[in-house]
C-alpha cells in the first residue's frame, strides 16, 4: 500500500473495516467514533457520504482545511444536521490511486481493487497514457484492465496490434462495444471496486450508462443533497453495481503524471523489468546508458520491449527533476 491515513479512528485494521456493515450502527445512536459510511462523490472541499447502516447519503466537510480525502475512502462522521455531517476520521485505506504533477498529487479514489483504462478504436489513444495508466496501478498494487471500446467500428486493427504488446505482458485486453452489448465486462466487475479512467470520448459515459441505466436518477441525487444549482467539477463518483461490486467514475483524463513515484516505485512498476531488477553492475544503475545494465541487456534478448524501455527512460527523466523521497 502506498499511503496510508490514520487519524483518530479507533478501528485500526481492514478486517473490522470489512465486518462493519454488520455492527449494525444506527442514526441514532451516533457514538463517541461516529457513524460508518463511504465517500461516494467528491466534489473539492465537500463531500458526499454514504453511510454503512441506513444507506442514506449525506453531503460532509471535513474538520479545519484538511481535504485529504477520496472516492472510496471510509469514513466516520457526525451529523451535524439531518442530511450533513462532518467527516472525524478516515479509516485505513487498502490502496490509493494518485496523479501528479510537479507542484502536487490528486487522489483519485481509494480502497480500489481494479483499474479499467478505457481506450477506443477511434478517436486513437495516447500510448503513453495507457502506461501511465499501468504504472500507477502497479505502483498502487491494484491490477489493471484495458478495454477496447468501439470495436462494432470496421477499422480497429491498429488499436488491436497496438495492444498485443500489453496482453504479452499479462494485462488483460477486452475489445468491446458499450454501444451495441456492455455484458462482457460485467463479468470483470463482479465483487471488484473498479475505476474507470480515461481519455474523454473513448466512451466512458457510454460504459456507466450502459451498466447503470438509473444513472441519470442518481446524478440528481447527488446535486440535491449537495444542495447546489451549480456545476461542480467532480473527482470522482462511486455507483453500486450489486451488493458487492462497485464503481468509480473519474472524469476524463489529458494527463496522468507520476510525480509521486520514486525511482525504485517507477523500475519497479514496469511487470517485465522485475525479474532484471538488481542484477546490473552497479548498484545504483538507472537502466539509462550504464554498462552491462540487465535492462539493456533483457531488450537485446527480446524479453523487454523497446517502446517500454523508451517510456521508462522519459518517465525516468521526468520524475528526477525533482527531490526524491
Ligand atoms: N460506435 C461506437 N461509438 C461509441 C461507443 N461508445 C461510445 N461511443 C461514442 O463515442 C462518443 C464519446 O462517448 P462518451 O461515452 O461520451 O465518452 P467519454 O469517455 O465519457 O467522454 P467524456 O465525457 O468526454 O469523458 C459518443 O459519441 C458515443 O456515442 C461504441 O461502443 N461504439
Ligand atoms: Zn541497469
Amino acid at each position: 500500500m502506498k499511503s496510508l491515513t490514520l487519524q483518530n479512528t479507533s478501528i485500526n485494521n481492514t478486517t473490522n473495516l470489512q465486518n462493519s456493515e454488520h455492527v449494525g450502527i444506527s442514526i441514532n445512536a451516533q457514538d463517541e467514533t461516529g457513524l460508518q459510511g463511504t465517500v461516494v462523490a467528491a466534489y473539492g472541499k465537500r463531500y458526499q457520504v454514504e453511510l454503512t447502516d441506513t444507506k442514506q447519503r449525506i453531503s460532509c466537510v471535513t474538520r479545519g482545511k484538511k481535504t485529504d480525502l477520496a472516492c472510496g475512502d471510509f469514513v466516520l462522521v457526525k451529523l451535524t444536521d439531518k442530511e450533513e455531517g462532518v467527516v472525524e476520521s478516515t479509516l485505513p485505506r487498502k490502496t490509493l490511486l494518485f496523479r501528479s504533477n510537479a507542484f502536487k498529487s490528486k487522489m483519485l479514489a481509494a480502497n480500489v481493487t481494479q483499474i479499467i483504462i478505457v481506450l477506443a478504436t477511434q478517436p486513437s489513444f495516447y500510448e503513453a497514457l495507457l502506461n501511465r495508466c499501468l504504472i500507477a496501478a502497479e505502483a498502487a498494487g491494484i491490477k489493471a484492465l484495458i478495454v477496447l471500446n468501439k470495436c462494432d467500428l470496421t477499422d480497429n486493427h491498429d488499436a488491436l496490434r497496438k495492444l498485443e504488446l500489453y496482453s504479452k505482458l499479462g494485462y488483460q485486453v477486452l475489445p468491446l462495444s458499450a454501444k451495441l452489448d456492455i455484458s462482457s465486462l460485467r463479468p470483470y466487475l463482479q465483487d471488484e471496486v473498479s475505476i474507470l479512467v480515461g481519455q474523454s470520448g473513448m466512451g466512458k459515459s457510454t460504459i456507466i450508462n450502459a451498466l447503470l441505466p438509473s444513472e441519470a436518477v442518481r446524478t440528481q441525487e447527488v446535486s440535491h443533497v449537495l444542495d447546489s444549482g451549480k456545476h461542480t467539477t467532480t473527482a470522482a463518483h462511486l455507483y453500486h453495481l450489486d451488493a458487492s461490486s462497485q464503481l468509480i467514475d473519474s472524469p476524463g483524463l489529458q494527463e496522468f503524471g507520476l510525480h509521486h513515484l520514486n525511482t525504485d516505485e517507477l523500475e519497479h512498476a514496469f511487470i517485465e523489468f522485475r525479474p532484471f531488477l538488481g542484477k546490473c553492475r552497479f548498484n545504483n544503475c538507472k537502466h539509462l546508458q550504464e554498462p552491462d545494465c540487465a535492462i539493456t541487456e533483457a531488450l537485446s534478448q527480446d524479453k523487454i520491449s523497446a517502446e517500454r524501455l523508451a517510456i521508462y527512460k522519459m518517465l525516468r527523466t521526468e520524475i528526477s527533476h525533482q527531490i526524491q523521497h
